[in-house]
């Protein structure tokens, strides 16, 4: 495919266990982490730039920058206004990236419509990653190979793999290292959006303080290597929410709490509400809730809107597929 445009619309994630070993030389934790892919998404449009004004209004939750190296940049979508236009942008940065390997101009503009909550621990700023590889590549007709894809999308960020291909999976490395899961069934979930974000390598050096502060140590010498839990590997496979409910875990939640102590309200409220689960999602500072059906995960999501513990909650299943090309 290599028309005027395409689209990739790519999950969300939530870590349902998120084991943090020890730091490392390099600045990251040993991770045993897995990843299921949510049912919110992003989705990243890439099109044959003219260099025209598009009329996008200011104020509107839409910016435009030419990045340099041709590449221009506008989000739509609630949270619009977070999210960086310049090259710190994760999907321009993708969209570079893969000119680079095929040695072309990245010219190209990119539009994001952001319906992941930015900063929340859900890897939004990868889904843009994996959402740019793809959607550029179809433009420019550069037919990558996925291993090649997937290589690129390890040097853009630990998550980002994980966007790529979605389901479920077992990240290990530094969450980069995939190994895909089995699911038996679909799993009903609830997101309690926060106002503002938190920052990942800040929850991660909470943790080590946290770590410190309690004796055991932070390094990679002092913590034990983390591993997945069985229990949750064949709650998955098995599709039964209760047994996954029972073991759900995620290293980095006390951190996240630490630095967000009215998260533990929210965490709260939805377990009052009948939550099977509730934990944060990744570094937070979003919390998932897992519910036994779908009624059940409208009362949570209800139960948590009223209470005002959360900027807004939304209801999904899981597991999602991966980032996709939509038809033209
Ligand atoms: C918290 C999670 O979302 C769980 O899936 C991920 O571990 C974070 O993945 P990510 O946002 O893609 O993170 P990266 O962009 O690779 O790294 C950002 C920063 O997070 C910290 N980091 C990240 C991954 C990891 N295994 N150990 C870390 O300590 C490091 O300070 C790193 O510099
Ligand atoms: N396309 C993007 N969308 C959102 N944020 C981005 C993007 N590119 C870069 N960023 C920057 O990355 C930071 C983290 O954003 P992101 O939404 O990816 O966080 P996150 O979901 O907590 O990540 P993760 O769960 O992978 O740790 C933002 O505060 C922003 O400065």
């Amino acid at each position: 495919m290599a028309g005027d445009s395409a689209t990739a619309r790519v999950p969300a994630k939530v870590n349902v266990q998120l084991a943090v070993g020890g730091l490392r030389p390099d600045g990251f934790h040993g991770l045993a982490n897995v990843f299921l892919a949510v049912g919110l998404y992003d989705e990243v449009t890439a099109s044959h730039g003219d260099g025209r004004d598009d009329g996008s209004a200011e104020g509107d939750g839409t910016g435009r920058q030419d990045c340099g190296h041709g590449v221009r940049l506008t989000v739509s979508g609630r949270d619009a206004a977070h999210v960086p236009l310049d090259e710190s942008n994760l999907a321009v940065r993708a969209a570079r990236l893969l000119a680079e390997r095929h040695g072309r101009e990245p010219r190209v503009r990119l539009h994001i419509t952001k319906d992941i909550p930015v900063a929340g621990g859900m890897a939004g700023g990868s889904a843009d990653a994996a959402g740019a590889l793809l959607a550029c590549d179809a433009l420019w007709g550069t037919h990558t190979p996925q291993d090649e894809l997937r290589a690129m999308c390890a040097e853009l960020g630990s998550d980002v793999p994980f966007s790529l291909v979605g389901g479920a999976a077992l990240g290990q490395g530094r969450g980069e290292l995939l190994t895909p899961l089995e699911t038996g069934g679909t799993f009903h979930w609830v997101f309690a959006l926060a106002d503002g974000g938190l920052s990942t390598p800040a929850v991660y050096r909470e943790c080590d303080r946290l770590r410190e502060a309690a004796g055991t140590g932070a390094d990679v010498d002092s913590v034990p290597e983390p591993r997945p839990s069985a229990l949750l590997l064949d709650a998955l496979r098995s599709g039964d929410a209760e047994a996954l409910a029972a073991a759900v875990s995620n290293d980095l939640q006390a951190a996240a709490v630490s630095l967000r102590p009215s998260l533990s309200d929210t965490l709260k409220t939805g377990t009052a509400a009948g939550a099977l689960a509730a934990l944060v999602s990744g570094s937070g500072p979003t919390c998932a809730f897992l519910a036994g059906d779908a009624g059940s995960a409208a009362r949570i999501a209800a139960a948590l809107e009223e209470s005002g513990h959360c900027r807004s909650a939304r209801t999904t299943t899981a597991p999602a597929p991966g980032a996709r090309l939509l038809p033209a």
